[in-house]
């Protein structure tokens, strides 16, 4: 598929924008190239698509399910009966309402920890999103458990050749308080002889922190350390209980961090995420939503916007977290955790961006594009997205999303009536 986007806003300036074969090939203005498909770009802004480091795609059926309690209740007295109850095909319709909804705000990669990997997988392969996706794992400190999770993080990973390259493949051990020592550091050794990476909750909540060093001896970075398990493979989502020690030694082994606002407020787990620390030590910081009954909704431009708040609010700083570093987080540095060459608008990247819609209030006047997008607007000023060199919506809809959501709002009833 051949695509010229023709005279659209990028960083300022009205320019054209032709792909080719997955990737952007070339930008300037008045491009003559013979392309399959013309978009109009007039009163649109190209930015990368928003890469989502940390989200439950199939959570979407429990949205608005659980609200307003902690992390721990949440988890053991809502969440995990109802999850026990999944099927294939309810895990595949939730994740399919996910990347809709990923798709309308913007989003073009998402990382995935959740349980029935190929339900979600072939979501993502009909939908045409990007995806990193975790083949989760649970042991719950039994032998029999971690045996049970080691053999199928093998299987799956062998099936990885029947899906598209767009989706990758990823190690998920859920948390430190359910997943021993010994199959993290399994975890570890698989995902480097593979070249995966490892996708771990950790550092939530102070319940956490008090309960590894009762029962390691450590808070939760040290105790990876004392595992041996920090790595530049190693993707860690929440980290907010982490000191100045604990940031160097993620900093020193490449230890990625997703922030997830929402989830941290609304669960209010803490709202103390060092994201300066974090990136004057060099560590990546990606941002994520987390799953839809913590944070309600996959939309990355709020995300942007809480992040960016929260962080000035504790700090009573408003430099400590501005517009551009958070918009930076959701979208290059969130690529750059497996390394994908997308997450910017230059000749050689992958074609993975949206156009913004700049007919609307939020972009009205429009001093400052990034400005207006963190602070102003929400995800629905998506008009068109294109992952991978397709285009998976234009004009703010995509094909069959009436379906989607009506065959996900039954799966979801129904699920709770069983
Ligand atoms: C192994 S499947 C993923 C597992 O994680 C649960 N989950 C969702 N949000 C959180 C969170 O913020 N902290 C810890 N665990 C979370 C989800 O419900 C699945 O059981
Ligand atoms: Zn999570």
């Amino acid at each position: 598929m051949k695509l010229l986007i023709k005279e659209v806003e990028l960083n300022g300036v009205a320019t054209d924008i032709y792909i080719e074969n997955k990737y952007i090939k070339q930008i300037g203005p008045g491009l003559s190239v013979a392309a399959d498909k013309v978009i109009d770009g007039r009163r649109k802004a190209a930015i990368p698509g928003f890469v989502n480091t940390h989200t439950h795609a199939a959570m979407t059926l429990f949205r608005g399910f659980g609200d307003d309690m902690p992390l721990m209740p949440w988890l053991e007295e809502k969440i995990w009966p109802n999850e026990a109850k999944l099927t294939k095909e309810d895990v595949f319709w939730g994740a399919k309402l996910a990347c809709l909804e990923m798709i309308k705000s913007g989003t073009t990669t998402f990382f995935d920890m959740y349980h029935k990997f190929h339900a979600t997988a072939e979501a993502v392969e009909e939908m045409g999103i990007r995806a990193v996706i975790s083949s989760a794992c649970f042991d719950h400190f039994q032998p029999e458990l971690a045996e049970k999770s080691k053999q199928t993080i093998q299987k799956l990973y062998k099936e990885m050749d029947r899906y598209d390259k767009r989706i990758h493949f990823s190690v998920g051990p859920h948390a430190i308080y359910t997943v021993s020592g010994e199959l993290l550091q399994w975890a570890d050794t698989f995902a480097k002889e593979h070249n995966v990476p490892i996708q771990l909750h950790l550092a939530e909540t102070e319940g956490e922190v008090e309960n590894s060093v009762k029962q390691f001896g450590a808070t939760p970075v040290r105790y990876l350390y004392k595992l041996g398990v920090l790595s530049p493979r190693l993707l860690i989502s929440h980290g907010i209980y982490v000191d100045a020690d604990e940031i160097r030694m993620l900093a020193d082994h490449g230890v990625k961090v997703a922030h997830n606002p929402a989830s941290n407020m609304k669960l209010a787990s803490g709202m103390h995420f060092k994201f300066k620390e974090m990136r004057e030590a060099g560590i990546t910081v990606g941002l994520g939503t987390d799953g839809c009954s913590s944070s309600n909704n996959l939309d990355m431009v709020e995300a942007m916007k809480l992040a960016s708040l929260l962080g000035k609010v504790w700090r009573k700083d408003p430099e400590a977290v501005t517009a551009d570093e958070i918009f930076h987080s959701a979208t290059e540095a969130g690529a750059s955790f497996v390394g994908l060459k997308a997450g910017r608008i230059a000749e050689g990247y992958l074609a993975d961006l949206s156009l913004v819609d700049l007919n609307m209030p939020a972009f009205t006047p429009n001093f400052n594009f990034i400005s207006n997008l963190v602070y102003a607007a929400n995800g629905s000023c998506i008009d068109t997205v294109i992952c991978d060199g397709k285009i998976l919506m234009q004009d703010k809809k995509v094909p069959g999303e009436e379906e989607i959501m009506e065959r996900a709002a039954q799966i979801a009833y129904n699920l709770m009536k069983r």
